[in-house]
């Protein structure tokens, strides 16, 4: 699903650099990501997801390499096949659940927004619980209804890579299984891959591999 090789990135600000010999994520798995504050886990997740190009190397994401597409392609190809999931939510405020859910399929042409993806926005609002809050603008909602919102967001164009940052990282132990919960089901019923970011080493048996970032960056073979 996902082949790295020989990844170098560096910000043009300077003073970090990313160096990844190689790590390949097999699909319709669950791996976690763990790693120290700062050493590139949220640069990684957006290197996989096009979001940023590497200076060298390559990354296959489907067997595409996305950083020889257009800007244009990529956000297309992002929208179509790749579900993100950040700790922040990265939701607008001011719109009420549903229209935070269809956010996407609103913003881009690589989807099209009809009557079966409006049906399945709603039926995944009731899989999480948030049925009764369709049309509450997401400020009146507590963390873990957030939360909750992002992934339907997410998972709404049935994407076959789930990149999640810290899904669980804002959350109580109540909601982090929840959104857990979500996040396992959809990979175990689609065949879908998730690669997720951890800094909560008790979780790590939910997943069916862990990548240290450690044995990455010592160009250990993973
Ligand atoms: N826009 C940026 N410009 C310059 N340096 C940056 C930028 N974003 C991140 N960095 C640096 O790149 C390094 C990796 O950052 P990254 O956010 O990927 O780490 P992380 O492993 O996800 O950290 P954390 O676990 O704290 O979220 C850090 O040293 C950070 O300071």
């Amino acid at each position: 699903m996902v082949e790295v090789e020989k990844l170098r990135f560096s910000y043009p600000e300077g003073g970090y650099c990313l160096d990844i010999p190689e790590l390949k994520l097999e699909g319709g798995r669950a791996t976690a990501i763990v790693g120290p504050s700062g050493c590139g886990k949220t640069t990684l997740l957006h290197l996989i997801a096009g979001i940023k190009r590497p200076g060298h190397g390559r990354i296959l994401v489907m067997n595409k390499e996305l950083c020889s597409l257009s800007e244009a392609d990529v956000r297309a190809f992002r929208v179509q096949n790749i579900g993100l999931i950040f700790q922040e939510f990265e939701l607008l405020d001011y719109l009420n659940v549903l229209d935070n859910i269809l956010l996407p399929y609103r913003i881009s042409r690589a989807l099209k927004l009809d009557g079966g993806v409006k049906q399945r926005a709603g039926a995944l609002v009731d899989e999480v619980g948030l049925g009764d809050k369709l049309k509450r603008p997401v400020r009146q909602l507590s963390q873990g209804e957030r939360q909750r919102v992002a992934i339907c967001r997410a998972l709404l164009a049935k994407p076959s890579l789930i990149l999640a940052d810290e899904p669980t990282g804002n959350l109580d132990v109540e909601n982090t299984d929840k959104v857990l919960e979500i996040l396992f089901k959809y990979v175990e019923e689609s065949g879908a891959t998730l690669v997720s970011v951890t800094h909560e080493r008790h979780l790590l048996d939910r997943f069916d591999r862990c990548v240290d970032f450690s044995t990455l960056l010592e160009g250990g073979k993973v």
